[in-house]
């Protein structure tokens, strides 16, 4: 050991080891000198105690501290053990200053217009900071706004929900950059139910794991993490979901969720409820693992519910919030001492978290009492030391931020005056260049391929979606083909012709729409919540998940055709064959499209069908099936050109009657009789020449629908 440095005057020293990177520290951490320690000047405040000197270590992020009796030991954390990428070495600090969250309330009839409130407030003005290095519990009752808050902090609330004051990463307002610095492990898990475990890890690793990670990097972490949260002897289960055919438990959901936000080792982790449904072994192993994250200098933020004691001494701060407002922020034990000296004295019996929560909740029967109990508490907190505390880290974050500002000002890139939105973009390339080294994610066509792997893998074992559609379609060829066994080209034949074709094309059309009219209601929880955690963009989820249906549509007209097509004895050339299954198949893509398009513009099943009906019945009618297209009045006879059956319907007739001649006649002068195939065509309102016009018609509505579809999904999810 060599004394390097030392104040005179308050005979502070400070004396680094032999060995690189390792301090030994005795005195103020202010006068050592280091740039990092260069910052926390007065808000230490002169404070010499080892417990200034270890929050000192932690706020470093990147080093391990221990009390050693005469000092505090520093010691540089090892470098993390995967990846090219390195995560953020020093840490983040996340200050809010009254944050207040007002939430919309419906209006409803019951209700007086004047009375109605269109906004309820759930978070009143708390403040509070985290800092690296600390793994802190977020506590209060039932509807405190827990959740709120984190979810406020994490900038993941709803577009309707408003979010007043500020917050800051680092001192610098982060906004949508969140999503790359943090995870957040929420209260319901969401999977994809039919793949596996390892499966799911794996496509998440490959879609927000850093792009310079290696194959092997990802495989060898999403194995470090399955052994961790022991969940390598499920690791090829389907995941299954909780109201069907379940494969995993409540626990291993939680545990798999928990590994889902870990792997990138984001430096800011949110947890809302992560031990609920675990056992008391698994919750104190997940704490842990928290705890060791914290070590290496991670922010992390934690709802809990009824930790067990050892699992709540492993927190080193503690939030408490009750009704929307901050009720105690500070140590765990400082906690007790502030609710004792308000009179709150916790019986030695009780679990102090139990303790908390019994305090602080409107208790049903007295709410009054409680609610001036509660209000007591927080006046109390706002003007308390452990609130100044609070404050002092908050103004030094606002500090850098002013500074920040100040210095791109003078640098004329930017302008303190400036509206918040304006300063966003710059406020944004600051966090870009304060945190180097977030991940950088993979591109359009790695994620169009990984989520097109997923819908594969989904939709493929899912025996509604393929096996069942398939049988279904094969006896339905085999039941037509019968009914209509040996057509004939006669007067009388010409109606049995266009009932098959008819019949085609219905079989066709209804399968299709309804096979997507559930995949984007189905999903929309999951895929809102992976879009806004920025895994992927909303144009690679659309494709992909049409994508991986599309096979099944060329299929389907495929197998039908195949099997039908000879048994009911239509044309018997390849031509006539081939044109047909085309068609069709143009037909059933075209029908999905508009399930599809149904499916991504409302949220829910039943309203999607219900808006669908008549908007078939409509594409049927106007398609030249039940009607003469020529009968048609004016006013509605142009909606024919948005229905694919009139097209499908055309497309098919001028193949089968194309080039037939000399159709018998029945006997007798009064009869009508269509004597060539033209005629037969003719008679329907059709063009014999309209065939390719009849296909690109039906691309054409294939891209209108799918982009209105697109543009569905894409504002509910800018919205939610
Ligand atoms: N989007 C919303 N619309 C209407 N009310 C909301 C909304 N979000 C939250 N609230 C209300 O705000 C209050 C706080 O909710 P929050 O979910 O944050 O509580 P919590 O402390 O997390 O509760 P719990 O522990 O039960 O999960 C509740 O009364 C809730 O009903």
């Amino acid at each position: 050991m060599s004394d390097l440095e030392s104040d005179s005057g308050e005979a502070r020293v400070w004396r680094r080891s032999l060995a690189r990177n390792q301090f030994l520290v005795t005195g103020n951490p202010n006068l050592l000198g280091l740039p990092y320690f260069t910052g926390l000047e007065g808000l230490l405040g002169g404070e010499e105690d080892n417990e200034s000197l270890l929050d000192s270590a932690q706020y470093l992020g990147n080093y391990d501290s221990s009390d050693t009796g005469s000092g505090v030991e520093l010691v540089r954390r090892p470098p993390p053990r995967y990846g090219t990428w390195k995560p953020v070495e020093d840490g983040i600090t996340l200050t809010w200053r009254d944050l207040s969250v007002y939430v919309p309330q419906r209006k409803t009839w019951y209700k007086s217009s004047h009375n109605h409130k269109p906004f309820k407030m759930v978070l009143n003005s708390v403040s509070g900071a985290v800092r690296p290095g600390s793994l802190v519990a977020l506590m209060g009752a039932s509807g405190a706004g827990k959740s709120t808050l984190m979810n406020a902090l994490a900038h993941r609330m709803p577009g309707e929900v408003v979010v007043d004051g500020d917050i800051l990463v680092n001192g610098h307002r982060a906004n949508r950059s969140m999503n790359a610095l943090s995870g957040y492990v929420h209260q319901d898990d969401l999977f994809v139910p039919s793949i596996t475990v390892v499966e799911h890890l794996t496509f998440m690793a490959r879609l927000r794991m850093d792009v310079r990670t290696t194959n092997g990097e990802r495989r060898a972490r999403v194995q470090e993490l399955l052994k961790e949260l022991g969940l390598s002897r499920v690791q090829h289960s389907r995941i299954g979901s909780p109201e069907s055919e379940k494969s995993l438990s409540g626990g291993e959901r939680k545990r798999l969720a928990f590994a889902t936000e870990i792997l990138t080792d984001p430096p800011l982790l949110f947890c809302d409820e992560p031990t609920t449904g675990l056992d008391a072994f698994n919750a104190r192993k997940l704490v842990r693992m928290m705890k060791e994250m914290a070590a290496r200098g991670k922010t992390i933020l934690c709802t809990i519910h009824q930790p067990s004691t050892d699992v709540f001494l492993m927190f080193d701060k503690l939030l408490l919030l009750a009704e929307g407002r901050l009720a105690y922020m500070g140590s765990s034990n400082g906690a007790l001492e502030f609710l004792d000296g308000l009179g709150h004295k916790c019986p030695s019996t009780f679990n102090p978290a139990d303790f908390y929560i019994h305090t602080l909740a409107v208790q049903p029967g007295h709410e009054l009492r409680s609610r001036e109990r509660i209000k007591r508490v927080c006046d109390n907190f706002a003007v308390s030391a452990y609130a100044k505390d609070v404050e002092l880290i908050i103004q030094y974050q606002d500090n850098r931020f002013l500074q920040f500002a100040d210095q791109k000002s003078y640098d004329g890139s930017y302008s303190p005056a400036t509206s918040d939105t304006a300063s966003t973009g710059s406020t944004q390339d600051s966090i870009v260049q304060i945190i180097k080294q977030i991940p950088q994610l993979p591109g359009w066509w790695t994620q169009m391929y990984w989520l097109w792997w997923r819908a594969v893998l989904d939709s493929y074992r899912n025996p509604a979606v393929h096996g069942i559609r398939i049988l279904q379609k094969i006896v339905m060829a085999f039941l037509i083909g019968v009914c209509y066994s040996g057509v004939e080209i006669s007067q009388r034949g010409i109606q049995d012709i266009e009932g098959v074709l008819f019949i085609y094309i219905t079989e066709n059309t209804f399968p299709s729409v309804y096979a997507v009219l559930n995949v984007f209601p189905q999903e929309l929880p999951l895929f809102l919540r992976e879009y806004k955690n920025g895994i992927y963009r909303c144009d690679t989820y659309y494709i992909a998940k049409m994508a991986a249906l599309m096979p099944g549509f060329f299929l389907d007209p495929i197998i039908f055709v195949t099997i039908c097509y000879w048994i009911v004895g239509l044309r018997p050339h390849l031509y006539q064959f081939f044109m047909t299954v085309l068609v069709l198949i143009f037909t059933a893509n075209t029908a999905s499209s508009c399930g599809a398009m149904f499916s991504a513009l409302f949220e829910s099943l039943p309203i999607a069908m219900l808006m669908l009906v008549p908007f078939l019945m409509t594409m049927l009618i106007t398609g030249g099936l039940m009607v003469n297209l020529g009968s048609l009045p004016p006013y509605i006879g142009w909606l024919k050109y948005f229905s694919w059956f009139m097209y499908s319907n055309e497309a098919l007739t001028v193949v089968q009657w194309e080039g037939v001649k000399n159709i018998t006649c029945e006997t007798g002068p009064r009869v009508p009789c269509l004597k060539e195939g033209s005629a037969v065509v003719e008679r329907y309102s059709f063009h014999d020449t309209h065939v390719p016009m009849d296909l690109i018609c039906m691309t054409i509505l294939f891209v209108l629908f799918h982009s209105i579809g697109f543009m569905g999904l894409m504002s509910r999810a800018r919205r939610k």
